[in-house]
């Protein structure tokens, strides 16, 4: 290991600030460290992420973390591609936010006290399939930026709501303009939301060593039965997929605790004409196994058609209609 360890990340307020959890818990740990900012294609570019391509907020990291530019990365989760990469291993998925979407509305309206024809910004096909589904009329627009560009929109009046991720606003100190934290029966978030992983280049063992002291054993399970979800559909984060998964105590007759995997999914319509619910539950130590089980049952309802559909929302459009659950 170098005398200080350099950790790679994005260079927006959330991707810093996420980082500098990492560094500040390092150093706690005795692992000194600093941050170095990488530009990423999807910094580079306002395009929707479905037509830029997956990986656009991880793949320049990645390629930092393999040349030795950086000796860590740190990702939002979810922006990580589902598909192994043997250069890397996560060492660390730290305690996870609460992974719930967020509305940032005007006049502290919630969700369902929107009118038809409010205008909501969000691009997230699994966010727009979702909405669009609750048949309540919403005018959902194309919204991307950083956070503070996105919520501004809200404040300046061009838009009557915004819907980002709970956790991004947690991280940036800005949870005061959350109007309501959506309830995952309407709005189910994407496979590991508000997590992070830290990433460090495979063989770096005493690196690793130290990032693992950061690992949350709960955090890892859920969100390996979220992207065992997402693998098994063969879909990535730009699919109106929705996931979340909790690990919980249980009892069972013999009075014993124990620990128990409940994940919840969703593939939805991009015009919001069917959504497609299932759930399970089992031991953490299956966690992906369960995801992938999961998948797998949602494929058997129907899921295959309504996966590979990733339409972005087109200004103006508000195709609605009723969920069939
Ligand atoms: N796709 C962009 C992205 N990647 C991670 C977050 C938020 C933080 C997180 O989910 O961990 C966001 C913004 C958003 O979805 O509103």
């Amino acid at each position: 290991m170098s005398d200080i360890v350099k950790i790679g990340t994005r260079g927006s307020l959330l991707a810093t600030t996420q980082a500098d959890t990492v560094r500040v818990a390092l150093a706690a740990a005795g692992v000194e460290a600093e941050l170095v900012i990488v530009k990423t294609a999807g910094d580079l570019s306002a395009a929707p992420v479905q037509t830029i391509g997956v990986g656009v907020f991880t793949a320049a990291l990645r390629e930092a973390l393999a040349d030795g530019t950086v000796d860590i990365a740190v990702h939002s989760y979810k922006d990580l591609p589902t598909a192994a990469d043997d250069r890397f291993v996560i060492a660390a998925i730290p305690a996870r936010e609460d992974p719930r979407d967020a509305l940032v509305a005007r006049d502290g309206l919630v969700l369902g006290e929107l009118p038809a024809d409010a205008k909501v910004g969000t691009s997230a096909p699994r966010r727009i399939a979702q909405l669009r589904a609750l048949g309540q009329g919403l005018d959902v627009r194309p919204l991307r930026g950083n956070l503070d560009t996105r919520i501004g929109k809200v404040a300046s009046g061009e838009l009557d709501a915004v819907i980002v991720a709970r956790a991004g606003l947690s991280r940036i100190g800005r949870l005061d303009v959350v109007t309501e934290a959506l309830d995952p029966v309407q709005l189910l978030p994407a496979p590991a939301q508000g997590a992070l992983a830290v990433e460090c280049r495979t063989g770096d063992t005493d690196l690793a060593a130290a990032i693992a002291t950061l690992d949350d054993a709960h955090s890892r399970a859920a969100v390996a039965a979220e992207r065992g979800l997402l693998a098994e559909l063969e879909a990535g984060c730009t699919a109106p997929v929705g996931a979340i998964a909790e690990v919980v105590e249980s009892i069972d007759e013999d009075g014993r605790i124990f620990d128990e995997l409940s994940l919840r999914g969703c593939v939805a319509a991009i015009d919001g004409s069917d959504t497609i619910r299932a759930s399970i539950v089992g031991s953490p130590d299956r966690a992906e196994e369960l995801g992938r089980e999961l998948a797998r049952e949602l494929l058997d309802l129907g899921a295959r058609e309504l996966v590979s559909v990733t339409e972005p929302a087109q200004a103006g459009s508000h195709v609605q209609g009723g969920s069939h659950v």
